[in-house]
């Protein structure tokens, strides 16, 4: 209830803000629609009433005239009607899309996005913020068809109260059973949501470039049709017993309707010949108790529709008003400049209560101006360290501090905003090239010079540069970026993996800005030539800045002022590079490892294939 009312008061605000001048236009049209079916009714019972009484044709000028301006009322109006709602429905829907996206950057973390339930429900909420405009129309419709409905009532009340009653009351079942349909509806699309997200999930899949090498080399296409066509079958099968369940309650519904008509019919008729009713009354009955039916059977339908999109719509309602995922303090402490370091007090983290720790009591301090490393086996935690550091989540003990200053305590974006990144996965986006690198700050977009430097600084000015179109080269092969007549149709292009990276080290590069960098695996793409460059470019830029380092390549890490060596969710091993060496423990071992792979590869482990252990 609480929700239905939610969503009604979401609803009205996007058509109050869609336009007033509009709303009160529809409003005013809808009130004069749902008079004409019944003026019609009653201008039609004066002239039969007339014709049969032989009036003189004076009479009848009136209610004849009358009769051809209704007409062509009820003939334009429809159509005024139906441009002023859809423009309506355009400016609600425009306006619901940019809540919802706007609702969304209120979730801070990413904790939300590996959520199924959460997934499920904004696509949903997409489709409520999309439904809003049908869901506008529609309440129009419903409170058109109650008027009509109204007219129609009162004349059959006029000429026979008992006859209004039974075709009211007949109404009533058939509301109940509409309503109890369009709940049942509501609830079986989002029993399906999950595998309608499945079955797209595959779609994706066979349609994606990303996938179509493996998809390929691996034959996978009908493996992945035959999901996709299992998932289709999952949804078509609740579908299928809806629309039977569907057809035997309206055709239940319609027999009812159609026997009282009939048996209202035959009073009618009786009452006429008896002298009780006039002609102009049968006809005036008729066309009464065909608009009541008619306007009732609307009414159940609309009644039960608008509860279907409100229950749709209500998805919508629940995104927009949830609160942030991550707690944000009431008065945020302001993220200055780094000045002593940032610190891990005892953080432990698991990423759900029914997963494994991933840190269990790490503590940490990385000095202002100082780098450090993080090294580890895979799994070892290393890049949750980086998302912890980003507020990304929060910790589930322990807290992560910002000179001093609880990361909890802080405005995530003002804390975002004093960070530079490159993650393992980062992004490559289908925009130019320009826009790849500008996203790092998008003050930069139109500063090409600063865009240039930084990819100076990365080492990929020059591959940028013999592009077709340069840095407005469209780095995709997927869309068109730009449509230049006079040029030669624009063809975009793909980079390569290690250029990627750097376009990536650009990013983070544009944030020169920054006072702590985040370098998650920076240069695991890329040629040996590339990676000493990459990381000679990196030290220098790092020199005088706080910055985390993350990477396996432990001859790129040696540099760094401390390395940690994170093991079973601790920090195991702490020191230089000399030092950790001189301990002799998994640094050292990991890196001799390394080393000696370079000179002679290392035997290879005895692996015990008995499938029994
Ligand atoms: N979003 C997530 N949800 C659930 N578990 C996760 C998530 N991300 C990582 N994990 C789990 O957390 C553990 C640590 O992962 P993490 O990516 O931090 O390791 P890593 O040290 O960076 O590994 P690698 O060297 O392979 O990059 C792994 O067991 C992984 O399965």
């Amino acid at each position: 209830m609480e929700s239905t009312r939610r969503s009604v008061a979401e609803a009205a605000g996007l058509v109050w803000h869609a336009g007033r001048v509009r709303a009160a236009g529809l409003i005013l049209l809808t009130l004069v629609q749902s008079g004409l079916p019944v003026t019609v009714a009653w201008l039609t019972k004066f002239v039969i009433d007339a014709l049969v009484a032989r009036a003189p044709l004076s009479e009848l000028i009136v209610p004849l005239v009358s009769l051809v301006a209704v007409g062509v009322a009820v003939a334009a109006l429809p159509q005024v009607a139906l441009y002023l709602g859809n423009e309506m429905g355009r400016q609600v829907s425009l306006h619901a899309l940019d809540r919802l996206y706007v609702a969304m950057e209120r979730f801070v973390g990413l904790a939300p996005f590996e959520t199924p339930a959460f997934l499920d429900r904004l696509r949903l909420a997409a489709q409520g913020g999309s439904m809003a405009r049908s869901l506008v129309t529609s309440a129009f419709e419903l409170a058109r068809t109650a008027l009509t409905l109204a007219g129609f009532v009162a004349s059959v009340v006029l000429i026979s109260p008992a006859m209004a009653g039974v075709v009211l009351v007949a109404g009533i079942p058939a509301l109940i059973a509409q309503v109890a349909l369009a709940r049942r509806r509501a609830r079986m699309i989002w029993d399906i949501a999950p595998v309608q997200r499945r079955e797209l999930f595959y779609t994706h899949l066979l349609g994606s470039v990303a996938a179509a090498k493996e998809v390929r080399l691996f034959g996978l296409g009908p493996f992945l049709r035959r999901r996709m066509l299992n998932e289709r079958g999952i949804s078509q099968d609740a579908e299928r017993a809806m629309d039977r369940r569907d057809l035997s309650v309206q055709s239940g519904l319609e027999l009812l309707g159609a026997l009282i008509a009939g048996g209202g019919l035959v009073w009618a008729v009786i009452a006429a010949g008896a002298g009780t009713l006039t002609v102009g009354d049968v006809s005036m009955f008729i066309a009464a108790v065909a608009g009541l039916q008619g306007g009732l059977a609307g009414l159940v339908n609309g009644i039960a529709r608008t509860h279907q999109q409100l229950l749709l719509f209500s998805h919508y309602a629940d995104i927009v008003h949830s609160p942030p995922d991550l707690p944000l303090a009431a008065e945020p402490a302001p993220a200055g400049p780094l000045r002593t370091g940032v610190e891990l007090r005892d953080v432990w983290f698991r990423y759900a209560d029914d997963l494994p720790w991933v840190l269990r009591g790490v503590t940490l301090t990385i000095p202002y101006g100082q780098a450090l490393a993080v090294v580890g086996l895979n799994g070892a935690g290393k890049s949750t360290l980086a998302k912890l550091l980003c507020r990304f989540y929060d910790p589930v003990q322990g807290s992560i501090h910002w000179d001093g200053v609880d990361l909890r305590d802080l405005d995530p974006a003002d804390l975002r905003a004093r960070l530079g990144a490159v993650f393992q996965d980062h992004m490559t986006y289908d925009f130019s090239a320009r826009d790849n690198i500008a996203v790092g700050d998008l003050s930069a977009i139109d500063d090409l010079d600063r865009i240039r430097t930084a990819a100076v600084n990365a080492g990929v000015d020059e591959a940028i540069s013999e592009l077709p179109d340069g840095y407005d080269t469209a780095l995709t092969r997927m869309f068109v970026l730009s449509l230049k007549p006079a040029k030669r149709p624009p063809t975009g292009v793909t980079l390569s993996g290690g250029q990627w990276q750097r376009v990536a080290l650009a990013r983070a590069f544009l944030r020169d800005h920054a006072d702590f960098m985040i370098l998650d695996e920076p240069s695991s793409g890329l040629d040996p030539a590339a990676e000493h460059d990459v990381h000679l470019r990196m030290r220098r830029y790092r020199a005088d800045r706080t910055s985390l380092l993350i990477s396996h390549r432990l001859n790129a890490v040696r540099a760094a002022d401390v390395i940690a060596v994170l093991e079973d969710g601790v920090v195991a091993e702490l020191g230089g590079h000399d030092e950790l060496m001189a301990a002799d423990g998994l640094y050292a071992h990991m890196f001799r490892l390394q080393a000696s792979g370079y000179h002679h590869p290392p035997p290879l482990p005895t692996l015990d294939l008995d499938p029994g252990t």
